[in-house]
């Protein structure tokens, strides 16, 4: 085995060894997998003896029953190792493969031994003693795959990687024992929030158990790569690219940008920019894999004084002075971890007119109040413009809708806007994106829980907005300013043979919706409800019908598309009241679910719920349909419910035996990664 050979190498340091985890659903950092998908020991390499070879035909005496845990500890010592793959095993014991991994498997079933699956390695196996007896945390770096993968790691670990690597997945519920696998992409070193590649290197050297050439080597590449080009304005006010070298105008700039873009040399290295082309000129260079430094001088348009009322956790600082130092960026972190909060201080500290952008009304107003809860801003500098309102202020909130429509394109030429602010970033229209040549001369902060768009274009919001700054979801929960959501998943059996057997012989949207609208749902509800009386509870439906169905089981409150929005807002508001628990709606002694008290203790809510609303008293969700929609959804939903006060619980009903399963684990998994704890139950039949 090589230093850089990219197998587990526990033998690199003594104090770095075998991870107590099973990388079940290890994936990619984007996609969804499941167990299935990873690839097991049966991967056939060099060393494996093939289950064909004539030793196959005759097992010995060690068939699995016979394998103790002496024997694989005697296997172990042979192999010098703290753990070893089956074939290992299968060698040193003198029987094939197949036979030691059913052994293996028996012994990892009594619990005397763990195993490792690391993707198209080997699975590897090791006492199951060894991983409880040692506390420490434990580092193994996997170079050329550029993987890391950290048994209990600290604080301080997780702050370090968080700067220079990406958080695939966690695994194992405990705190105490869970697994981080982190990788590093190009992307993560070309952001490292370093001053130069010696910094970046030596926070890496900080976390890792030694040193690893190649890694470094292409760290420092990766690096080079994102500081060769540079934009910046000239004395005369025009806009300059310049490259690191002749060669890289020649070859890089060149090929990838026309006279559209660039409009005449000014030197071998430099070239006078169109400036309604910057955006696409910084596309283009970071698609062929040289992001640009974009050290324009920016406008802020006319000075906005304000000042923050709320001390900023020492996170938020942190996303604040990054995103200052970078001029853009999107901050991502769970809801309710104080993007809201963090993007105020950062009005104020750009100190220049504003335009937010939001998905919708209520959250244009929800931002206002915002601003006048945690700012000095004079309430006549915040302008609101969107349905019937055409407000523009020194600090102006705008729907995505109407920005994008081409009746309104003044709003963007209307003020020089300093910064411009997209909230629930995954929300850019297409008209908005294609206005970027106009942003692109701001400071542009983006506001994002879930960066994860199905469509793929998470690198489009951070190429157009800018790069993530954010937080380590686990740190914001131990850190208590997060409540970890606990997750259940409950599998809810088919009401009777008659609804199974409708599901069996329907097809397509039909199919899902009867999954989705399965009436034993209904009862499990109300179960949870009355199991959590005391919480202010949360139903997402996706089927209208369905929607009205629960509401008027359960005698309470229904919002959809079609409440208006007044009606809306008051009933927001009202679940929001924390007054005198209103005992109605839940055993449906009160039609309207609204009782003698103005507080609402329950609401079914369909899509138009999931987003974005402030409902911090939340306690309770239910997530009763919608297990067809996108991992998005599922976080927002369990998002709902991530605030600072309360307990928050998250059911998610999931009809057996339907496709539901497999969405409602693939959803939970997306969370999992995230750190969230799942469980799952069985509900009785
Ligand atoms: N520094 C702080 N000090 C005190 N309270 C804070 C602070 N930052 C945020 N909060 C409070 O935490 C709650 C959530 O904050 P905020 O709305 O900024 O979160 P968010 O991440 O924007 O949520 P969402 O993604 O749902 O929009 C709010 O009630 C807010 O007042």
């Amino acid at each position: 085995m090589t230093a850089d050979d990219d197998r587990f190498d526990p033998t690199a340091d003594a104090t770095h060894f075998p991870v107590a985890i099973e990388w079940k659903a290890m994936t990619d950092d984007t996609g969804d997998s499941d167990a299935g998908d990873t690839p097991s020991d049966d991967t056939p390499s060099d060393d494996t003896p093939s289950d064909d070879t004539p030793a196959a035909a005759a097992p010995p005496d060690d068939a699995p029953e016979s394998l103790s845990l002496d024997r694989f500890h005697e296997a172990l010592e042979a192999e010098e190792r703290p753990l070893a793959t089956a074939s290992e095993v299968a060698r040193r014991l003198g029987t094939t493969q197949s036979v030691a991994r059913d052994a293996l498997a028996a012994l990892v079933d009594r619990g005397d031994v763990d195993r490792l699956d690391v993707e198209s390695d080997p699975v590897v196996f090791y006492p199951t003693d060894w991983g409880r007896l040692a506390t420490r945390e434990r580092v193994v770096t996997f170079p050329k795959r550029r993987e890391i993968v950290v048994d209990r790691p600290t604080q301080f670990t997780r702050a370090r990687l968080s700067q220079f690597a990406h958080l695939v997945d966690t695994t194992g519920t405990d705190p105490g024992t869970r697994g981080y696998l982190y990788r590093i992409r190009q992307e993560d070193v070309w952001a490292a929030p370093f001053d130069d590649a010696d910094a970046l290197i030596a926070s890496l050297r900080s976390v890792l158990p030694r040193r690893y050439d190649h890694l470094e080597g292409w760290i420092r590449d990766q690096w080079r790569r994102a500081h060769r080009f540079r934009l910046y304005t000239h004395q005369d006010g025009y806009v300059v690219l310049r490259a690191a070298s002749e060669s890289l105008m020649g070859n890089v700039a060149d090929q990838h940008l026309d006279t559209d873009h660039l409009r005449a040399p000014i030197s071998e290295t430099e070239a006078w920019v169109n400036e309604d082309a910057v955006a696409e000129v910084k596309r283009a260079l970071y698609d062929a894999g040289y992001p640009v430094q974009d050290d324009r001088d920016l406008d802020v348009g006319d000075p906005v004084d304000v000042d923050l009322t709320t001390d900023l956790r020492p996170y938020q600082e942190t996303w604040v002075e990054t995103f200052l130092e970078r001029r853009s960026g999107v901050y991502v972190g769970p809801p309710g971890s104080g993007k809201t909060v963090a993007a105020i201080a950062t009005i104020a500290a750009v100190g220049g007119e504003t335009l937010i952008l939001v998905p919708s009304r209520e959250l244009a107003e929800q931002w206002r109040e915002e601003l006048l809860a945690h700012s000095t801003v004079d309430p006549a500098d915040i302008g609101l413009y969107h349905g019937g309102r055409k407000e523009i202020r020194p600090i102006t909130i705008a729907t995505y809708q109407i920005a994008g429509m081409d009746r309104h394109r003044s709003l963007f030429d209307s003020r020089k806007w300093g910064l411009i602010c997209f909230d629930e970033a995954h929300h850019v229209t297409a008209p908005v994106y294609s206005r970027t040549a106009e942003l692109q001369s701001k400071h542009r902060l983006g506001l994002s829980a879930t960066p994860v768009r199905e469509t793929g274009s998470e690198e489009e919001i951070y190429t157009l907005i800018g790069q993530p700054i954010g937080a380590d979801w686990d740190e914001l929960f131990e850190a208590g300013f997060v409540q970890e959501p606990e997750v259940e998943i409950r599998y809810v059996p088919w009401r009777d043979e008659l609804a199974r057997n409708e599901y069996a012989s329907a097809d397509g949207r039909e199919r899902r919706r009867l999954a989705a609208e399965n009436p034993a749902k209904i009862e499990e509800i109300r179960y949870l409800l009355a199991a959590h009386r005391d919480k202010k509870a949360l139903v997402f439906i996706e089927f209208l019908d369905q929607g009205k169905a629960i509401a008027d089981a359960l005698g309470v409150p229904f919002v959809s598309g079609e409440t208006p929005h007044y009606e809306r807002a008051e009933l927001f508001r009202r679940f929001r009241d924390d007054g005198a628990r209103s005992s109605a709606g839940r055993d449906g002694d009160a039609p309207d679910g609204l009782g003698t008290s103005d507080a609402i203790d329950t609401l079914v809510v369909s899509r138009v719920g999931d987003e974005g609303i402030d409902l911090p008293n939340a306690e309770l969700a239910i997530v009763a349909s919608g297990l067809g929609g996108s991992r998005r959804q599922g976080a927002q939903r369990a998002g709902r419910t991530m605030r600072p006060t309360g307990s928050a619980l998250v059911y998610v009903l999931a009809t057996r035996g339907s496709s539901e399963e497999e969405f409602a684990q693939r959803q939970m998994r997306h969370l999992a990664r995230k750190g969230v704890r799942v469980r799952e139950t069985n509900v009785a039949e």
